[in-house]
């Protein structure tokens, strides 16, 4: 296919997706400006998939958007970049976004699959985002929906139907396709299977990561679910309350993480390959983003936070070989881990027991996965 150049001067060898000290903020009529991300930096390499994760309302879709440059009305990048191949993409016109936007960073969302035009023929939408922005005659494109369609696993004799005519899990496969069409460098996924019963979710984030190795695509994957971004990702950055809590190395922050947080997170969700696990559920609910507290944003909920937990918001230290943890409390980091496993270290900690409800990690509570 011709492809259609953008005229910004790429670095081909620089990170294809950089963000940097990023900070957004919405103007909200209440409480005026809010700052729902805050400081927040990770690289994502060629070929990589990193996972961004943590629970409802922590920032991850802000900072998805803010990346997409798709920031509602009342949200703006306070400040911090947002790099492409070299290139800060903040600023850019909105002709030069929508140039870069497909061909080169394309998007699944939460509902890709309710984003299909109910009234055009599934091939129509995948044509039309093809010549949009590029050369190609119909029937060179229509060859090229072929391809995506057995990409994605998907019987291309029903590529002229209408979406109401596919299950949940094909839609969502033909807007993988779509979002492929151009094969772009980096795609941002935010939570892509979310909407999809758990064996259809379990086929499409396999088909994400076969697709991934086989095209050499680079993505962002979104989940609140660690057990999904532990299956998916090489590198991954632990979301909390608009703060990186953790970050680097998949392995090394499994194995061995320094983050009362991400402990959390790891013990209250099963894994997927179902292995026996007593679940544990953190008490309380994140803060709201309206009053954020000055110490560090986890200590309300944290079984280990001390008083000086409560000076201002740790800073992210390297831990490890490419990992990073957000906690003064990382020199005992074996003893966290140790006692994160047990349900009882997070019952004693409860300061709001009688008046807060459960947060959305709290999934696991009572439960056991075997
Ligand atoms: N348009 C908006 N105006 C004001 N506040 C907003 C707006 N959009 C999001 N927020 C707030 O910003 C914070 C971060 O939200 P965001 O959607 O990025 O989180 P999230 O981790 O992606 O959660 P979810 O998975 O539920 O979408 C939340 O407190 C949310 O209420």
């Amino acid at each position: 296919m011709t492809e259609t150049h953008t005229s910004l001067d790429f670095d081909e060898s620089a990170p294809v997706l950089e963000v940097s000290q990023l900070e957004v903020s919405y103007n909200t009529r209440e409480y005026g400006k809010v700052t729902a991300v805050d400081d927040v930096s990770f690289a994502v390499q060629d070929d990589e998939i990193f996972g961004l994760v943590g629970e409802s309302g922590c920032g991850k879709s802000t900072v998805a958007k803010a990346v997409l440059n798709l920031l509602p009305r009342n949200g703006a990048i306070e400040s911090g970049a947002v790099r492409f191949k070299g290139v800060d993409i903040t600023d850019l016109t909105r002709e030069e976004m929508d140039a870069l936007r497909w061909e080169h960073i394309s998007v699944i969302s939460q509902g890709a699959m309710n984003a299909l035009n109910p009234v055009h023929r599934i091939s129509d939408q995948i044509l039309e985002a093809i010549q949009t922005h590029r050369d190609v005659s119909t029937a060179e494109a229509r060859d090229r929906i072929v391809d995506l369609f057995e990409l994605v696993g998907l019987d291309s004799q029903r590529m002229d139907e209408y979406p109401h005519q596919y299950s949940g899990g094909m839609k969502q496969r033909a807007y993988i396709a779509m979002a492929l069409a151009l094969e772009p460098d980096i795609i941002i996924a935010d939570e892509p299977t979310t909407a999809l019963d758990v064996i259809v979710q379990d086929q499409i984030l396999r088909q994400i990561k076969e697709l991934q190795s086989e095209l050499g695509v680079s993505m962002v994957l979104i989940s609140h679910d660690i057990s999904v971004i532990a299956e998916t990702c090489e590198r991954l950055g632990v979301m909390y309350s608009g703060k990186m809590m953790e970050s680097g190395n998949l392995q090394s922050i499994f194995a061995e993480s320094h983050n009362p947080y991400t402990l959390g997170l790891q013990n209250a969700f099963p894994t997927l390959k179902g292995e026996k696990q007593d679940l544990i559920s953190i008490p309380g609910s994140p803060p709201p983003i309206t009053n954020l507290p000055s110490g560090c944003r986890f200590y309300d909920r944290c079984p280990f936070a001390e008083p000086g937990c409560l000076d201002a918001h740790p800073p992210l230290t390297e831990v490890n070989d490419d990992h990073y943890s957000a906690c003064y409390r990382h020199e005992d980091a074996e003893m966290m881990r140790e006692q994160a496993r047990e349900r009882d270290t997070w019952q004693k900690q409860d300061p709001h027991a009688e008046s807060t409800e459960t947060n959305a990690a709290a999934v696991g509570e009572g439960e056991t996965n075997e």
